[in-house]
């Protein structure tokens, strides 16, 4: 199996370039694992202590469950991986089945902060676009699609979302192998990541 992991601040990009290289290549071929359905069961809390939870700090993602589910579909096991609901803020308490492929993707802004999935993945890559670019997207994906207002995006922005990308995120591109400049659609790089994948099936 190869492994890609993408990673990048919120809204640069990472889930609409993997749907990009989904699209084009034959269907069931290439599996994808997010690292949001990974954020740590958060039942035992209420809905107003779940609000303020850090989602941008590392200590957010259950990471030892996000490598076990690795390691399992890397040995050509079948995992449950959770659901994640962004407008209860936890996990919905239902899975996907989801089957090893030969080649797996996994996408999140945490993901190359943890040293042992880092070493999972064959293929490291940073997607980037600036900050500026992020935030409007940001705004306009969460308004429409994530149940959220202006008050909430800006709020968390300033609160975690700025510091923590500066203190982990940004930091994370030393590691990639590859980094795709995305403030717009980058369809060169996409069609590179393609070829690589089409290669190996
Ligand atoms: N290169 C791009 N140019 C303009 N808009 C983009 C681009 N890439 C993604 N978007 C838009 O920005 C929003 C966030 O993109 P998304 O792929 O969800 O980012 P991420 O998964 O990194 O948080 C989406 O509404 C998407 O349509
Ligand atoms: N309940 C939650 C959980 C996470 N977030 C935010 O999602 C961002 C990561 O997802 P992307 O698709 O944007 O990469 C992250 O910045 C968290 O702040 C949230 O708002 N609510």
């Amino acid at each position: 199996m190869l492994l890609i992991g993408i990673a990048g601040g919120t809204g640069c990009g990472k889930t609409t370039v993997v749907n990009k290289i989904l699209n084009e290549l034959p269907d069931g071929e290439v599996g994808v694992i997010s690292q949001d359905s990974y954020y740590k069961d958060t039942t035992h809390l209420s809905y107003d202590e779940r609000v303020s939870i850090n989602f941008d700090h590392p200590r957010s993602i259950d990471f030892d469950l996000l490598t076990r589910h690795l390691k399992d579909l890397k040995d050509n096991k079948v995992i449950e991986q959770p659901m994640y609901s962004f407008v209860k803020h936890n996990r919905t308490g239902d899975t996907i089945l989801t089957h090893p492929r030969k080649v797996m993707i996994v996408e999140g802004i945490l993901i190359l902060t943890n040293p042992e999935l880092r070493d999972l993945c064959d293929i490291k890559i940073y997607v980037h676009a600036d900050s500026d670019e992020r935030l409007i997207r940001r705004l306009k994906r969460d308004i429409a699609e994530r149940g959220r207002d202006l008050d909430e995006v800006l709020t968390r922005y300033q609160n975690t979302l700025k510091p923590m990308h500066t203190q982990f995120i940004e930091p994370t591109k030393e590691h990639a192998d590859i980094i795709i400049p995305n403030n717009k659609h980058n369809i060169v790089a996409v069609d590179i990541i393609k070829n690589i994948i089409a290669q190996k099936l």
